[in-house]
């Protein structure tokens, strides 16, 4: 079974390296020192909740045409990052290939497979032009809401913080072979990678905290212990996150808690500094169309008023474009 992770970073990295260290066929497409340092030596895996610090060798490539057609490619890009490369992918791509999109936000492909009048509805904030629709195709796709937190701490080493779940769903909520396949793949890398009948619930639930969570910190610098418990910025993820329940609830989603319950959970993470956070410091683009104006667009879809969403989304993505970010 031919496994590409395309985006091999933090996430594409840890589970890269997973996967090889359990004898996977996988391999890494990455790009700069990044991907020269992982060449050249391999890939270090510092993992902080075991303690182990392992130096994995792996087949990586810039080019996805020298690995050729794949079961599974993994796309753990930025989602910013993941149309225009749409076109260069495309030899990892054969007639029985899965897409795997382990991308944080609203994916592009969220209403194929809904049922209703919105089915097939294309989503312009993650997937302009609809590069993805048309150059993956739908059918192609299996969800999967990425837990693990992990970070390139220079190029060729990944520290990997904590959290091993992949859940993977299918856009229909089947039990298919090639998700069950997938999942025992990563099962045997060490990886929890339960497939789930309703993931769009679950992407939720993690949407909550990425939608309100990280505009807040990036506009505030705050880490989420405090931004979290600070009674203004609480109440601004407050409201972000009850008009995000209203269009969840709209397209059939069921909470299995509620706002406060995932704020205390927020805080509980402690002095974390949200991925946008460190983006805006680093000077990396942010991820602002997928986890927030993605929110919007189907709060206009839905024909829900998003007014803190719309205020946040504009905050952010002028601090964004001031900084030349966005
Ligand atoms: N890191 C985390 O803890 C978590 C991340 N996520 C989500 O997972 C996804 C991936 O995040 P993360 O791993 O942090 O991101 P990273 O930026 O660490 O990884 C993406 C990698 O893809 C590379 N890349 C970008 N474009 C190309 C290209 N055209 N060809 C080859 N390589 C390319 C980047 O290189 P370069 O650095 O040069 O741009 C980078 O190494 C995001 O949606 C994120 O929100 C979800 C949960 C936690
Ligand atoms: C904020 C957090 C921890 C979850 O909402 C996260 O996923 C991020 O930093 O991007």
């Amino acid at each position: 079974m031919k496994i590409c992770v395309f985006g091999a970073g933090a996430i594409g990295g840890y589970m890269g390296a997973k996967l090889a260290q359990a004898g996977a066929e996988v391999s890494l497409v990455a790009r700069g020192p990044h991907l020269a340092a992982m060449k050249a030596r391999g890939l270090r895996l510092i993992e902080e909740e075991t303690g182990t610090d392992e130096t994995v060798p792996v087949r990586v490539a810039e080019d996805a045409a020298e690995l050729g057609e794949q079961d599974y490619v993994i796309v753990t890009l930025k989602a910013h990052s993941v149309p225009p490369v749409v076109g260069r992918m495309q030899p990892l791509i054969g007639e029985g290939t899965t897409i795997v999109s382990g991308v944080n936000g609203v994916p592009w492909w969220y209403f194929h497979k809904i049922g209703g009048p919105l089915e097939g509805t294309r989503l312009a904030s993650v997937d302009p032009g609809d590069a993805q629709w048309t150059g993956f195709g739908p059918d192609r796709v299996l969800g999967c809401v990425v837990y693990p937190a992990a970070e390139v701490i220079e190029p060729g080493v990944v520290r990997h913080i904590e959290g091993n779940r992949f859940s993977l769903g299918e856009p229909d909520g089947s039990k298919s072979e090639r998700a069950t396949r997938l999942s025992q793949a990563l099962a045997a890398a060490g990886l929890k990678a339960p497939v789930r009948p309703k993931l769009r619930d679950e992407i939720w639930v993690k949407l909550w905290g990425n939608l309100s969570f990280n505009p807040i910190s990036a506009l505030t610098h705050a880490t989420l212990d405090v931004l979290c418990t600070d009674p203004g910025t609480r109440g601004v993820a407050r409201a972000m996150m009850l008009e995000a329940q209203v269009i969840a609830e709209k397209l059939g989603v069921k909470f299995p808690i509620d706002v406060d319950r995932r704020i205390e959970g927020g805080a509980a993470v402690g002095a974390h500094r949200t991925s946008m956070l460190q983006d805006l410091d680093l000077g990396r683009p942010m991820e602002i169309d997928a986890l927030v104006g993605s929110v919007q667009e189907l709060g206009r879809i839905t024909g829900t008023p998003t007014p803190a969403i719309d205020t946040v989304l504009a905050l952010v993505s002028l601090r964004a474009r001031v900084a030349g970010l966005y």
